[in-house]
């Protein structure tokens, strides 16, 4: 068989070892420095700041593990078999607040998934309302009429864009150019069919008894597409009681697991969140390129495609697009044992998502204990044996009516009580991120994983676009993440002794982020108010012992600019990053420790916070032009106000004191650090001025 994929490790790797040598050198000469210094002399400025050193030392060797061997891929998919031959997809969508997520913008979504460049009869798209709203039900009904035509007129005239909503729009333009006549007269109709289609759902949802959500209701499934040229369609809300825990997305995706299980029970799965549509229709078979391979097939659980954003302005103030996380890191995983999963654009593999490893026992799977496994569904385990050991044949026979009867079984809230499911069945509810949690666990049981960066992005999505829900946002992540790192499943203890060392460091990493709240707050505080105080907190500049603090910080910053610069980015990029890193470090540093920890001792119940995917005009220039916007957001902006006046008030009362004292020298350091984040404050400065006379 030609080749399916092809990988290559970054040019640089043998200068990004040695730097990363170098810089170790660089911070044992630190540490013995200070070591030396509070021995002599013990004081709790010294002290304290030597903690921040060290908090920062732990997090820089954790870090260099996304360093250690970055690879990036290429896919071959005119190797890949005839279409006939290729394995079935089943396209998960996850909504739950038409509020949050306007009900047309998660139709696209859909819309996009069902044109997807697949055979039809491959391809079903299930979507998850866990709000269970008339109008997501009406919204799928009206998307499958539009999409009847809209999916043939895509691949009659090899379109790309198969999100409706682009490709009408002036993004869509190169899509227009060079057709024929016949092209146009079509591509007119379709787009008042569209029109039509979006007016119809924004009227329906107009009634507040339409759009609001449903909290108690029994099971509701329904078939909304058999025509055979195109995918199956299922609508599934699932079975909600007051009293029962519904776990939230991953209990959603289990659910769609279940009954797609009975439906189509395609071999690999395909997860999307709600405003994340399909900008690339060939993402299917760029990611079969790995499940077909023969050599890599045997243990890949899941392949990831980079979140990337349709709303991202260039200036990109709050890096929205986690360049970082889907650069460096996931690439640099990739080159260990897998990216971690991202929980929406990621196809995964539906028998990784059930065995325990890739080396089980295929007899032990189906044993007596399956029904406590995998749940009572008989059907459901045979659908399962059909996956594990390749034979799709027995289903078909069974009635349509009985399977959607089954399917409204395993879809009830009392379906997973006393099994497997949310533990080593399906997606992990250990922590609310199921995602993570689930990527992390599959690593531990031995399977790997992989990360498609193509040139066109697959999958575009919607960023948060102020401070509020960035921050938000954060500390979501940043407490579920912590309450991971204590949890039984914490990298230091059971990850490390079931992943290789490097890998693990990568999880390790992920778990104690909070920590940089600790460290920022110091370097925010005490070198200030020392600096104030006219007590030096660094060597003099004339010593050498400076040159290692002045070497550390060119070596760590001058990393980060040749990273940003070798990305495409600019210097302005790197200045705007260095910025945003330090504001989401220190404020889902602070606030993500406080929440996790109400939540480990039950003083807060918990709750996911859905991200806000309504874009209002206001917030969108603002954004555009770079400015930052504040709104809403009083008692996340604390920390971050409180350090920037400190800054501002020591920085020119300890100038004052330099004037008359002119202890230069034994200052130098600390002036330097002060200036820099003077300078690196000003844009939020300018935010919160502009928020003070609006009156906000
Ligand atoms: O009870 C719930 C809560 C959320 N969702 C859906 O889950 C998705 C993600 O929720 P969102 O609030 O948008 O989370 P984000 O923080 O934007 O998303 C990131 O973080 C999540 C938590 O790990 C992952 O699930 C997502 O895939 C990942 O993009 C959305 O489609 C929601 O509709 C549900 O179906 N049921
Ligand atoms: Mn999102």
């Amino acid at each position: 068989m030609a080749t399916l994929h092809t990988q290559t490790l970054h040019p640089w790797l043998p200068l990004t070892r040695l730097h990363i040598l170098f810089h170790l050198l660089s911070l044992f000469a630190l540490f013995y420095y200070r070591v030396n210094l509070l021995l002599h002399q013990p004081t709790l400025p010294w002290l304290l700041i030597t903690l921040a050193e060290a908090i920062f030392a732990q997090l820089w060797l954790y870090n260099q593990a996304f360093r250690w061997r970055p690879v990036t891929r290429a896919v071959a998919t005119e190797n890949l078999p005839t279409e006939a031959n290729l394995p079935g997809v089943d396209i998960f969508v996850c909504t739950l607040d038409p509020q949050k997520e306007p009900t047309v913008q998660v139709m696209d979504t859909v819309i996009s998934a069902m044109a997807m460049d697949y055979p039809a009869e491959k391809l079903a798209v299930y979507l998850s309302d866990d709000g269970g709203c008339p109008v997501t039900l009406f919204g799928m009904r009206e998307a499958v009429e539009f999409a009847k035509e809209w999916v043939p007129f895509c691949r009659k005239h090899g379109v790309k864009l198969r999100c409706p909503k682009v490709f009408f729009s002036p993004m869509g333009e190169d899509e227009h150019l060079l057709r024929s006549d016949g092209f146009r007269a079509e591509q007119e109709r379709l787009k008042a069919k569209y029109r039509d289609m979006q007016k119809n759902i924004e009227i329906f949802g107009r009634d507040p008894k339409n759009s609001s959500l449903v909290l108690d209701r029994p099971t509701r499934i329904e078939i909304l597409n058999e025509q055979s040229e195109m995918p199956l369609v299922v609508y599934v809300s699932r079975e909600r009681r007051p009293t029962i825990p519904h776990r939230y997305k991953g209990g959603a995706l289990n659910t769609l697991l279940r009954v797609s299980g009975l439906l189509s029970n395609g071999p690999y799965v395909l997860v999307v969140d709600c405003d994340m549509y399909c900008n690339d229709p060939s993402s299917a078979k760029q990611a079969m390129c790995f499940f077909l391979d023969l050599e890599t097939s045997k243990d890949i659980a899941f392949v990831q495609f980079p979140q990337m954003f349709h709303n991202l302005s260039k200036k990109d103030i709050y890096d929205s697009q986690s360049r970082r996380a889907f650069t460096t890191m996931w690439q640099g995983m990739d080159g260990l044992r897998g990216p971690g999963l991202a929980g929406s654009g990621c196809y995964l593999s539906r028998s990784a998502l059930h065995l325990q490893s890739p080396n089980q026992n295929q007899n032990d799977v189906f044993d007596h204990n399956a029904p406590k496994e995998f749940g009572k569904s008989t059907m459901y385990i045979e659908s399962l044996k059909a996956i594990i050991y390749g034979n799709q044949s027995t289903q078909k026979q069974i009635p349509r009516d009985v399977i959607l009867e089954e399917a409204q079984a395993v879809a009830s809230c009392s379906y997973e009580k006393d099994t497997n499911w949310g533990e080593e069945v399906g997606f992990s509810y250990a922590i609310l991120l199921e995602s993570t949690v689930t990527g992390y666990l599959l690593h531990c049981r031995g399977w790997r994983s992989t990360y498609l960066y193509p040139k066109r992005p697959c999958f575009l999505g919607c960023a948060p676009i102020d401070f509020k829900e960035g921050m938000l946002q954060m500390v979501k992540w940043g407490s579920e993440l912590f309450l991971l790192g204590v949890s039984k499943y914490s990298p230091f203890t059971y990850g490390i002794s079931r992943m290789p060392i490097m890998h693990c460091f990568t999880f390790c990493y992920f778990t104690s982020t909070t920590q940089y709240g600790v460290a920022l707050m110091i370097y925010g505080l005490i070198p200030q108010l020392c600096f104030f105080k006219g007590i030096p907190l660094f060597p003099m500049v004339t010593e050498p012992w400076f040159g290692v603090f002045a070497i550390l910080f060119i070596s760590s910053h001058g990393r980060h600019l040749i990273e940003i610069l070798y990305g495409g980015g600019s210097l302005r990029s790197w200045w705007d990053e260095q910025r945003s890193w330090i504001i989401k470090s220190l404020v889902g540093g602070i606030f993500a420790p406080i929440v996790a920890i109400k939540k480990l001792f039950g003083l807060n119940k918990a709750k996911f916070t859905l991200s806000n995917k309504v874009i209002d005009e206001e917030s969108f220039k603002k954004y555009e032009q770079g400015k930052f916007n504040f709104q809403g957001a009083a008692l996340l902006m604390v920390p971050l106000v409180m350090l920037l006046t400190v800054n501002i008030v020591c920085f020119f009362g300890g100038l004052w004191r330099l004037l008359f004292v002119k202890d230069f020298e034994n200052m130098f350091g600390q002036f330097f650090l002060l200036s820099y984040l003077v300078a690196l404050g000003y844009p939020i400065f300018e935010g919160i001025i502009t928020m003070k006379s609006k009156g906000g």
